[in-house]
């Protein structure tokens, strides 16, 4: 390397002596005009593919509204609708739809084109729909055509896909144009498995750029918004799901979930949603993003408007089938006996994480979980995750940030950057030490915040550094497990967001309610995130005491300052379980649901 440097330093010598024999003052022009000519090419190749990246981003999105409206029109010449009968298909829940369909009661056909016009419809005001999937449309004649004995689990099911997942034909790139106009060439596992099932996938949906928020923006496709509150964010990533399910538009969804993405935008919009154990449900073939990195990995889940719909699904879902397209998938199928277990199961509870308050509305909503599963003969009883801020800052943010940023600012080089990614991508350009030190203020202010940046400053430097994090990983994979047995745990409930949802576009000013999310992804227990109860007028009375919720951050002084407009605004509860135990976490849902459903304000 030196050697290189210094014949090329000879060699500028050597040139510059030639060109001022030739004639002194030359080399300064000569050298000069290449320096110049260097920056300004410069330059140029970077503005041009920033023009070309903003020349993608415009058309992808164009040609996304162009094609939600091909499908309104093509809808629209069909002839004339029953809305009556629409509305029927439409408020169905999942389970009675499901019936309809396989006693052909109705059509795949005529369920598809009210779930479309619907979509549609629901998209205009919440922009959470990408693009329409057209091939649906074969597929549900296909189905009708079908005998009733060759009718499959989830006959004639519209269902609507995150936009990360594989669709054949169309692109799938995370909001990154450097992906764009690329069509992939084979539907993700999930899809597929989705459609031997009979189900139909109808929609994409949108999500944040690089997926790494929960906030759900990008320059394509612009900013989703919530089905309660129209200058709320959904939550993310899978932000398009939970506000096209919460707002009426689907009935179940696919998600994908890392830190959150399932739960965050279950509990925003509403919803129901189940993050699995890593590779309970095959995850081939979503947007490989930070597919490196195995420590902490990204889990496809069901998303879905009722409880026994969600529970319905993911019954479904749980099919050889999985085993068979993907071989790590272990073959384990849905396990009636845990499922349908009849003695009482003991279940911890906790409503706030050390470090970051719970809104009293989410204290409330566990409190009312408990009860509700005392009321079915469990026993419920207190528990506190061990060290849990301290574990997401050193074990989960060092996982995913490890690359310090690097494989997203690749993606996003000379790219459209949306809003929501410049916090974490700025982080990433500053130099380290200097990013150590912005991190160490934000903890002034922001104490857990300040925390968890510190561990994404921090990453492994070695290989043997990364094996150290692994071993760390483990040893509180343990560590939490021992605290889970101690106290015979067979499930837990506790807030899956410590707030509801929040203005659009204000996310990282409360993004350390992350750990209440993350925990589960680090641990790789199965999470599930169900509604139970709305924002009262009353509860913001307790917001706003000090003694019941403490101001003593950026994100509760945060929560309090953003708390108007909030009534009404869905709660939800997180329950967890062993990893491979969804069907424990299914069924904690469904006890908790069954009481709560009735009384929910
Ligand atoms: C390397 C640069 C450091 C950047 C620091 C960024 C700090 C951001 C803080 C929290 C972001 C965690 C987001 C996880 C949410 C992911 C949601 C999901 N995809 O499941």
């Amino acid at each position: 390397m030196w050697v290189g440097h210094s014949h090329a330093h000879q060699a500028v010598v050597k040139i510059h002596d030639y060109l001022e024999d030739i004639n002194p003052g030359l080399s300064r022009k000569v050298f000069g005009g290449v320096i110049t000519s260097a920056a300004v090419s410069y330059v140029a190749v970077r503005g041009y593919r920033y023009y070309r990246a903003r020349r993608t981003v415009k058309e992808r999105g164009e040609a996304a509204k162009l094609a939600c409206h091909v499908l309104r029109e093509h809808l629209e010449q069909e002839g004339p609708v029953d809305p009556q009968k629409e509305a029927m298909i439409t408020d169905l829940e999942l389970s009675e739809l499901k019936q309809k369909l396989w006693k052909g009661e109705l059509k795949a056909l005529e369920v598809l084109r009210a779930y479309q016009r619907k979509a549609l419809q629901v998209d205009e005001k919440l922009n959470c729909v990408t693009e329409p999937i057209f091939e649906a449309e074969a597929l549900a004649v296909e189905l009708d055509l079908l005998s009733p004995n060759q009718r499959k689990p989830l006959h004639g099911i519209p269902v609507s896909v995150k936009d990360s997942f594989n669709v054949e034909g169309y692109d799938c790139h995370a909001g990154f144009s450097c992906f764009a106009d690329k069509p992939v060439e084979r539907d993700g596992d999930i899809v597929q498995i989705f459609k031997s099932l009979g189900a139909v996938p109808f929609v994409r949906t949108n999500f944040p750029q690089g997926l790494m928020t929960f906030a759900c923006s990008n320059p394509m496709y612009g900013a989703t918004k919530n089905p309660h509150s129209l200058t709320r964010g959904p939550g993310g990533s899978s932000g398009g799901e939970g506000s096209l399910i919460g707002g009426g538009g689907s009935v179940v969804g696919i998600g994908s979930d890392i830190g959150g993405s399932i739960r965050i935008p279950c509990q925003m919009c509403g919803v129901y949603g189940l993050k699995p154990t890593v590779d309970r449900i095959s995850n081939q073939g979503h947007i490989p993003l930070m597919s490196g990195q195995n420590l902490v990995r990204m889990t496809a889940g069901p998303m879905a408007r009722d409880m026994d719909g969600l529970i319905l699904v993911t019954e479904a879902l749980l099919t050889p089938r999985m085993h068979q397209l993907d071989p790590y998938v272990p073959p384990l199928f849905f396990q009636d006996t845990l499922y349908e277990k009849k003695s009482p199961l003991v279940v911890g509870f906790y409503t706030a994480i050390d470090g970051v308050h719970s809104h009293p509305t989410c204290v409330r909503a566990v409190m009312e979980a408990k009860t509700a599963l005392t009321q079915q003969g469990h026993k419920v009883i207190e528990f506190q995750p061990p060290r849990a801020v301290e574990a997401v800052s050193n074990l989960f943010m060092k996982a995913c940030f490890g690359d310090d940023g690097e494989e997203t600012a690749l993606y996003l080089k000379d790219d459209v950057l949306d809003r929501s990614v410049t916090f974490s991508y700025y982080m990433g350009k500053l130099p380290k030490r200097l990013r150590y030190m912005v991190s160490r203020l934000i903890g002034f202010m922001d104490p857990p915040l300040g925390q968890l940046v510190v561990g994404a400053s921090t990453p492994p430097r070695k290989i043997l550094e990364w094996w150290y994090l692994q071993d760390k990983i483990q040893a509180y994979k343990r560590e939490f497990f021992a605290a889970w047995q101690s106290r015979k745990l067979d499930a837990l409930i506790c807030p899956g967001m410590p707030f509801p949802a929040v203005t659009a576009g204000t996310e990282d000013n409360v993004l350390a309610g992350i750990v209440y999310t993350t925990l589960y992804n680090l641990l790789n227990y199965p999470a599930g995130m169900m509604p139970v109860t709305t924002v009262t007028q009353d509860d913001l009375k307790r917001l706003k005491d000090p003694s019941v919720y403490p101001p003593s951050g950026a994100l509760e002084k945060f929560v309090i300052q953003d708390c108007e407009g909030t009534v009404g605004l869905p709660i939800g509860v997180q329950c967890v379980s062993l990893p491979y135990h969804e069907e424990t976490v299914l069924r904690v849902m469904k006890d908790i649901d069954t009481v709560t459903k009735t009384t929910r304000n």
